[in-house]
């Protein structure tokens, strides 16, 4: 109580009213609790931020547990300030690490401080420009296999030369598949048995887990910080919820295993790889001695799931754009095609990296596509002192001053709205809510801009000390599939695919309106495209 009363305030910022009636007829009333968090986090993805943003500008004052009060910023320089010039000074929020160890254990995703820069210190020389460049026939070759395995179906079981496909359970299986060879040198497999233990655990992983928190799982989430160790563990063991990241768990850890084993012994007799883990050869060297078998296990695990259900996602929400908007899918495919042809004529049959240069319209549809749909829409952090954040915008405040920089308190939590940021009419435009691939074929305006993003200014790989650290991999990654499919394959909206709802599941996944449950989908139709010579 004493801190709350005489810690930097916050009352004037702006912000929806949350209910605060404790009591609902004779039954407490959960929502009272819990403040802004049920529409921020049971609302389609993104949905609160965007209204908010709208209403009450960049940064937003909301209510957390217990009448706590938190802010939701898409403002450019606070941004900046929170991700790139304080480092260390703003963690992870405590609550989002603990949901974050729970699938992946404690790697990278969930470290902080000191032991963050340690681990990913180690990681980082395995995924630089010339080493992710050189996954790209990886990339190209999963896709390839894809095109192959979809244009055996439509053969055999399709109708006028198409079939209705589930983007989602075959580009997770196939991202899946590329991450496993390029990262591990091992064939995960997803794409040639649908029985595929991991691959299936992967299926519902996120939307069983995080997807639609109900008011009681919202509330114990934001507190079981306070919650003793073991208490907290013994609830996470029982949880019912939790069934399916329990047993991923059990399952990612024995593959992981494997591969570490037979990675271990390859490296040691001298036959190290091409992947990620060889090119670090942590595992031949003293500090793979140094790091407890556990560590490795949970490298391994955050790698095979940052690095493909991320993906997946980013080529779920590009297709559905791309069927929206069939000119632009056309005008992609047109492109495509033109530089394949160029290929064949100068004697080759692959791209390699330097040729995405002549493809321009192609990477506007992948920097549209990562700004319009990020696959992770909002990042938690925590002050970590008592700070002043730098503002872009001077903010209306609720007693009629005008703000130009926020001082607050240490402790105090933040939502970081990576879709917001896209959105943010004052960095991509007034147009910033239409998916438009043209706006980055523009010529610059000159002004000088506030720099966030490690890519084209998008949020989407996040900034500073905890960006991603695959952005590069998952671009060129991005991009091989996007030739492959396009090249291949026209897609079209199928009625299903009319009420798709963006779930926010840690990740943002397609559902089906009201069929949130059967996980992700999205029910495309796939035509072979016919070349016109
Ligand atoms: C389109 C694809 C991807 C997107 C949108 C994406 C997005 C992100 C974001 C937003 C973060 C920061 C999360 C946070 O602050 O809580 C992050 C971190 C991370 N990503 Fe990615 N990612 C993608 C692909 C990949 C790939 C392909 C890999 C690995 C091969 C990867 C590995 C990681 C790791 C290890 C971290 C933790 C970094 C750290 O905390 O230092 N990601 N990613």
């Amino acid at each position: 109580a004493y801190r709350r009363i005489t810690k930097i305030s916050l009352s004037h910022i702006r912000g929806p009213i949350a209910d605060a009636s404790l009591l609902l007829g004779w039954t407490l009333n959960l929502k009272a609790f819990t403040g802004n968090l049920p529409e921020l986090y049971q609302s389609d993805a993104a949905a609160a931020d965007l209204k908010w943003q709208k209403t009450y500008g960049d940064v937003v004052r909301i209510k957390g547990i217990l009448g706590e009060d938190r802010l939701l910023i898409t403002d450019a320089k606070a941004l900046q300030y929170i991700y790139q010039t304080s480092g260390y000074h703003w963690p992870k929020m405590w609550e989002r690490r603990e949901l974050s160890r729970l699938v992946t254990g404690p790697g990278l995703t969930w470290a902080d401080g000191d032991v963050h820069k340690r681990q990913r210190k180690i990681m980082l020389p395995g995924f630089g420009t010339p080493e992710s460049r050189a996954f790209l026939p990886v990339f190209l070759g999963t896709a390839n296999k894809l095109a192959e395995k979809w244009k055996d179906m439509i053969s055999t079981s399709g109708t006028d030369g198409s079939m209705v496909v589930n983007m989602p359970y075959w580009l997770s299986r196939a991202t899946l598949d590329a991450i496993g060879e390029a990262a591990f040198g091992y064939r995960f497999g997803g794409l040639d048995d649908d029985k595929n233990e991991l691959a299936n655990a992967y299926t519902t992983l996120l939307s069983e887990t995080f997807g639609s928190p109900s008011l009681p799982a919202i509330f114990t989430i934001s507190t079981w910080a306070h919650l003793p160790a073991w208490l907290r563990h013994l609830f996470q063991q029982k949880s019912a919820r939790l069934h399916h990241a329990r047993a991923t768990e059990k399952i990612g850890n024995s593959v992981a295993k494997s591969l570490i084993d037979a990675k271990a012994n390859a490296l040691m007799g001298g036959k190290g790889g091409k992947d990620v883990m060889s090119l670090l050869g942590i595992l031949a060297t003293p500090i793979y001695i140094l790091l407890t078998p556990d560590t490795m296990l949970h490298k391994y695990r955050t790698i095979m799931l940052a690095g493909h259900e991320t993906t997946a996602n980013t080529l779920n929400w590009t297709l559905l754009e791309l069927c929206k908007q069939p000119h632009i899918q056309n005008k992609l495919r047109a492109e495509i095609w033109d530089a394949e042809a160029t290929l064949r004529a100068n004697g080759r049959t692959q791209f390699e990296v330097s040729d995405f240069e002549n493809m321009p319209y192609m990477t506007a549809v992948v920097k549209e596509a990562l700004r319009f749909h990020p696959a992770l829409h909002h990042a938690y952090r925590q002050a970590g002192r008592d700070d002043v954040l730098p503002l872009s915008t001077p903010l209306q405040a609720s007693d009629g001053t005008v703000v130009t920089e926020l001082p607050v308190p240490k402790g105090l939590k933040i939502v970081a709205s990576i879709t917001g940021y896209n959105r943010n009419k004052l960095v991509f435009g007034e147009d910033a809510d239409v998916f438009n691939p043209d706006r980055w074929l523009r010529p610059s305006d000159g002004k000088k801009q506030t720099v966030v993003g490690v890519y084209a200014n998008v949020l989407t790989f996040a900034a500073g000390v905890r960006s991603c650290i695959g952005w590069r991999f998952a671009l060129y990654e991005l991009h091989a599939f996007i030739i492959e499919l396009i090249s291949n394959f026209e897609f079209e909206l199928t009625p299903e695919a009319e009420h798709i709802r963006r779930h926010p599941c840690l990740v943002v996944a397609p559902t089906i309106e009201g069929r949130e449950k059967e996980g992700a989908q999205l029910p495309l139709r796939v035509r072979i495209a016919v070349k016109g010579e």
